[in-house]
C-alpha cells in the first residue's frame, strides 16, 4: 500500500502584529496542484469563466389591470407594484419592448360587482382583460401577450374552477376554461398559459384553439403549480385574499413532491403544451432542474409574488442589498435550468442589465 505523505501541520505564525503577504504565503504553502480561486482572481477571468447569464431575453413581466381613472394604484402588499389601468398599461408595455422585455403577463384586479360563482365575466369578450390585450397589441404588436386562462380572478369565491358544494369540478371548469381561452386569443393573446391545474385543460384548449382557427396561438401550461403559502401577495394585487374560500389543495400540487410534477408535465406535453412552467420559483429550483433534465423543452420558472414581497421587504429595511439579492435570485433560475423567468422585477432588471451594457 503506496503510504500516503502527510503534511506536517504548518506551525503557528509567531505573533506579530503586521506579517508581509510574501512571507505568509511561502510559510504556509500546502503545495496544491488545483486552486480554484485562481479563475476567480480577477474580474475579467470571472467573467470568462461564467456559466450562466441573465439577459433581457430571459424576462417576462407580469402586470397588474384594473378599470380606474387613476394611472397607479400601489398593491400594498408588493411595495413597487403597481396596478395599472389600461392606458398605463399601454404606455408600460411601449416601455417593456423599447427595454427589451419579449413578453408581458396582464392579470386583472376585477370589480367586485363582476364576480360570480360560474365566473362569467370571463368569458366576456370585453372584459377588462380583453380590452387591455387590443389596446397593448395595436399599439406594441412585437411585444409578446401570455394570458392567464384561469377563473379565480372572477369568481365569488376565488378558486380558479367552478364549485359544486365544497369541490372544485374538473370538466365543468375545463369547458369554461377553454371558451375563456378563446376569448383571449380573439383579443390577441400571443400565449394562452393555463395556470388552473385543472386535469385535461391543455388539450381542450388546443382542441378549441385549433378548431377556432388559432393555431398559431401557444400554450405556456403552469404544469406544476403547487400549493403554495408565497402567493399571497398576488391575492392582494388581484382582491381575492379576502374572497378566497379554503385553499387550492385539491387541484394545486402537494409542497412536498417531485415525482409528480414529472407526470403533470408529461400530460401537458403530450396534450400539446408548447412550454411548460413550475411555480413558485426559488423553492422549487429542485423541480425546475428535473424537469429540465428530463424533458429538454422550454422550461419557464414563476418567482412569484411572496418571493419578490420578501426581497422587497429586506431590502426596504435595509436587511439586504436589494439588486444584488435581485439578480442572484435571477441567475439562480438560470444555473437550475430555466429558459426564463416570470418576474416582478423584470423592468427593474432590464433597466440594470442595459445600464451594465
Ligand atoms: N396565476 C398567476 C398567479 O397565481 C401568480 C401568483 C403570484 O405571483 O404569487
Ligand atoms: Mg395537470
Amino acid at each position: 500500500m503506496a503510504s500516503r505523505v502527510v503534511r506536517p501541520f504548518p506551525a503557528p505564525l509567531a505573533r506579530q502584529d503586521e506579517v508581509p503577504a510574501t512571507a505568509l504565503q511561502s510559510a504556509d504553502s500546502l503545495g496544491l496542484i488545483r486552486r480554484m480561486r485562481r479563475n476567480r482572481k480577477a474580474e475579467w477571468s470571472r467573467r470568462l469563466v461564467r456559466e450562466n447569464v441573465l439577459t433581457t431575453n430571459d424576462l417576462i413581466w407580469p402586470i397588474f389591470l384594473v378599470d380606474s381613472s387613476q394611472a397607479r394604484t400601489p398593491v400594498v402588499w408588493m411595495p413597487g407594484v403597481d396596478r395599472l389601468n389600461i392606458e398605463e398599461a399601454v404606455r408600460q408595455s411601449v416601455e417593456a419592448a423599447k427595454l427589451g422585455i419579449p413578453a408581458i403577463a396582464p392579470f386583472p384586479n376585477v370589480e367586485k360587482s363582476l364576480r360570480d360563482a360560474t365566473a362569467s365575466e370571463a368569458l366576456n369578450t370585453r372584459n377588462l382583460m380583453c380590452r387591455a390585450v387590443r389596446a397593448i397589441k395595436q399599439e406594441v404588436p412585437e411585444l409578446g401577450i401570455i394570458c392567464d386562462a384561469a377563473l379565480d380572478p372572477y369568481t365569488s369565491h376565488g378558486h380558479d374552477g367552478v364549485m359544486a358544494g365544497e369541490t372544485v369540478l374538473n370538466d365543468a371548469s375545463v369547458r369554461i376554461l377553454t371558451e375563456q381561452a378563446l376569448a383571449l386569443a380573439d383579443a390577441g393573446a400571443d400565449v394562452i398559459a393555463p395556470s388552473d391545474m385543472m386535469d385535461g385543460r391543455v388539450g381542450a384548449i388546443r382542441a378549441g384553439l385549433d378548431a377556432a382557427g388559432f393555431d398559431q396561438v401557444q400554450i405556456m401550461s403552469y404544469a406544476a403549480k403547487y400549493a403554495s403559502a408565497y402567493y399571497g401577495p398576488f391575492r392582494d394585487a388581484i382582491g381575492t385574499n379576502a374572497t378566497l374560500i379554503g385553499d387550492k389543495r385539491t387541484y394545486q400540487m402537494d409542497p412536498a413532491n417531485s415525482d409528480e410534477a414529472i407526470a403533470e408535465v408529461a400530460l401537458d406535453l403530450e396534450e400539446g403544451a408548447d412550454m411548460v412552467m413550475i411555480k413558485p420559483g426559488l423553492p422549487y429550483l429542485d423541480v425546475i432542474a428535473r424537469v429540465k433534465d428530463h424533458f429538454r423543452v422550454p422550461t419557464f420558472a414563476y418567482q412569484v409574488s411572496g418571493e419578490y414581497a420578501m426581497i422587497q421587504a429586506a431590502a426596504l429595511n435595509g436587511w439586504l442589498d436589494g439588486d444584488k439579492a435581485m439578480l442572484e435570485s435571477l441567475i439562480a433560475f438560470k444555473r437550475a435550468g430555466a429558459d426564463g423567468v416570470l418576474t416582478y422585477f423584470a423592468p427593474r432588471v432590464a433597466e440594470k442589465l442595459k445600464a451594465i451594457g
